[in-house]
């Protein structure tokens, strides 16, 4: 007998998305996250110091032995000790910049696993986070994950630069105050002591910086989103009589952009107070300070050395570290909190009250209704439904019809909008988000091959991987026909590279993957599209010798067939019967089967 799926009551549930719990992490949690990668890398930070500290040692050396070619050279009217020291300053120089470049090699040896570190937490957040009941389809797409990656790039490069800027100004700051110990100790103070002081009022800086960049992007974006409402709205502002009040609005906007633009620029010109008060003011202090350092027995060529190192090296390098770090270290704890945010696995909103799921479980829909968006007409409509424990039902009905919302509804991946689902009496809001996982398996047809092992890929949504044993693994693989392809592979551990499989093997080997997993409830949506007929048979008889539930949202007709029962969705009146009985009471199953390729049947 053919039986209408019953659609009466409708009981409101909340969605699982509307929990607030989660809040988005701080750019201090971003900056952790960077700080946590580093410290990963401690054998390239050593040998980025040392070969820092090589490139470093000619701004050291090169001050004396500038002194000693004025000195020595020049002013001793020497002109050929003039020259050979003129020729060491040029060697130390050459020796500095080959070691300049042997500090890259370390660097990329910290920048490239903190790209994969992070690459890692952001596509593995993203994917868990898509794969959350109630998330949005297409939120672990590819392009979500390409937008977050880009991010990842934007990290690793605003990452690599600051650290290369920061460690460089330290290294030169100490050979200037080294070389400058060496030529004339008394000087040391007067550049010391400044420069100590430009770097606190720096560090004293940062914060409020970062606060301001912040406020002046918010403000900016507040003036534009309401430049275009209230443009938008002229008309209706108009005729309204409401103009001076969105005038007013606007103007509000324009004036809270203009302030945070202000004081952004207070603090920007700060920064020049830094270079000024670092690298400035002591070229004054040794300019004042001459007759008194002369008497104290520093030379011409000392002087000369001193102030070379103050305007030559201090001066840009001081430069380089107020500009770099204050210009781009909020685009960096931006970038990086927004990987924060995307490394977060979603919480398990079930853990606290969750309920175990029964061995050898039914799957129940209880007056499930669901659309996509408040006002959208629903895809499904007070829906209800007993699947058996063991029961194979095929799913089947016209394109769009709503047959892989269903799938998904089923799985827990989608949350309906009124009734429930439940595995066994426990309704999946209850169902701890592992169990569920443990306790179905949702196929769909792109299947996803990832690049490991053929053993790797097989046993991924296994409890534990490990315990699987060849016999179960080959069992599955022939079970499944897909025998032909571990032949060509060779063996279990073979290397899979995902570009060089058919879309036909690729499935084969999901399909096995869910075969050995521990679920009761396979849920195959179209996932054999890309097998043959006999192919296809061979691979849903192996799924019926299984113990289990199995739900296929069907793809020819003789997969139907199979099934235990077949439940038609057409929109308004959901039919579920067998083959014979569908094809008497509905014209649009005896439609479909019309539809479909006879050579398949
Ligand atoms: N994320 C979404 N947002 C809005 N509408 C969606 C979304 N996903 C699917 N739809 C729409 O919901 C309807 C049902 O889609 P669904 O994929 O469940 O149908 P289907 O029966 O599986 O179709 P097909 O047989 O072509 O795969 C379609 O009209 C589809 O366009």
């Amino acid at each position: 007998m053919t039986l209408r799926v019953s659609a009466v009551q409708v009981r409101t549930a909340p969605r699982a998305d509307s929990d607030t719990s989660t809040r988005p992490p701080t750019g201090r949690q971003g900056l952790r996250l960077l700080a946590e990668s580093l410290r990963h890398s401690r054998r390239a930070m050593l040998l980025l110091s040392l070969w820092s500290l090589v490139s470093a040692a000619p701004a050291l050396v090169s001050g004396k032995v500038l002194a000693n070619a004025i000195d020595r050279g020049f002013l001793a009217h020497d002109t050929g000790a003039a020259a050979l020291w003129l020729a060491v300053f040029a060697l130390v120089t050459l020796v500095g910049a080959v070691a300049g470049r042997q500090t890259f090699p370390p660097l990329a040896d910290i920048v490239e696993p903190l790209r994969d570190r992070l690459l890692r937490g952001v596509v593995t957040g993203t994917l868990k986070r898509a794969a959350d009941p109630g998330a949005p389809r297409g939120a672990g797409s590819a392009v979500a994950v390409a937008q977050i990656t880009r991010q990842v790039e934007a990290v690793r490069d605003s990452a690599s630069g600051q650290l290369m800027i920061v460690w460089q100004f330290v290294l030169t700051a100490a050979a200037v105050i080294l070389g400058t110990t060496a030529l004339a100790p008394t000087a040391v103070p007067l550049i010391a002591v400044p420069l100590g002081l430009a770097l606190c009022l720096f560090a004293m800086l940062i914060p409020s910086m970062i606060r301001r960049q912040r406020a002046a992007y918010l403000a900016e974006e507040r003036l534009a989103r309401v430049s275009v409402d209230t443009l938008g709205s002229l008309r209706d502002l108009v005729s309204c009589g409401a103009l001076e009040a969105g005038m007013a609005g606007a103007h509000q906007a324009v004036l809270a952009q203009a302030a945070t633009a202000r004081s952004l620029a207070r603090v920007a010109a700060l920064r020049r107070l830094v270079v000024a008060l670092g690298a400035h003011v002591p070229i004054v202090l040794i300019l004042l300070a001459i007759p008194a350092l002369t008497r104290r027995g520093m030379t011409a060529g000392g002087v000369v050395a001193v102030l070379t190192y103050l305007t030559g090296v201090l001066e840009p390098a001081l430069r380089l570290l107020v500009q770099g770090v204050g210009g781009s270290l909020l685009r960096l704890e931006i970038a990086a909190e927004r990987l924060a945010e995307a490394s977060c696995p979603p919480p398990d909103r079930t853990a606290a009250q969750s309920t175990a799921v029964p061995a050898g479980f039914p799957v129940e829909l209880r007056d499930v209704t669901f659309a996509y968006g408040a006002g959208a007409e629903p895809i499904l409509r007070d829906l209800s439904l007993t699947i058996a424990p063991g029961e194979h039902l095929a799913v089947v009905g016209p394109s769009g019809i709503g047959k892989s919302t269903l799938a998904d509804i089923l799985a827990g991946m989608t949350v309906p909008d009124h009734g429930t689902v439940a595995y066994g009496e426990v309704p999946l809001p209850r169902v701890a988000r592992a169990d569920l996982y443990r306790a179905r398996v949702l196929l769909p047809q792109d299947a996803y091959v990832f690049t490991g092992t053929l053993r790797e890929n097989l046993g991924c949504l296994a409890d534990s991987p490990a315990r699987i044993t060849d016999r179960r693994l080959l069992e599955a693989l022939t079970g499944l026909g897909a025998d032909g392809l571990l032949s060509r592979l060779g063996s279990l551990d073979a290397q899979l590279d995902p570009a060089q499989l058919s879309t036909g093997e690729k499935q084969q080997i999901a399909l096995a993957r869910a075969y050995v997993s521990s679920a009761w409830t396979v849920i195959l949506d179209e996932a054999t599209s890309h097998l043959d007929a006999a192919a296809e048979a061979r691979a849903e008889e192996a799924f019926h010798r299984r113990p289990g539930t199995v739900i296929t949202i069907a793809h020819r007709i003789s997969s139907a067939r199979r099934a235990d029962r077949i439940l038609l969705l057409d929109g308004t009146h959901p039919l579920i019967g067998t083959h014979a009985q569908l094809l008497v009471a509905s014209p649009l199953y005896a439609d479909l089967v019309g539809q479909w390729d006879p050579s398949s049947v």
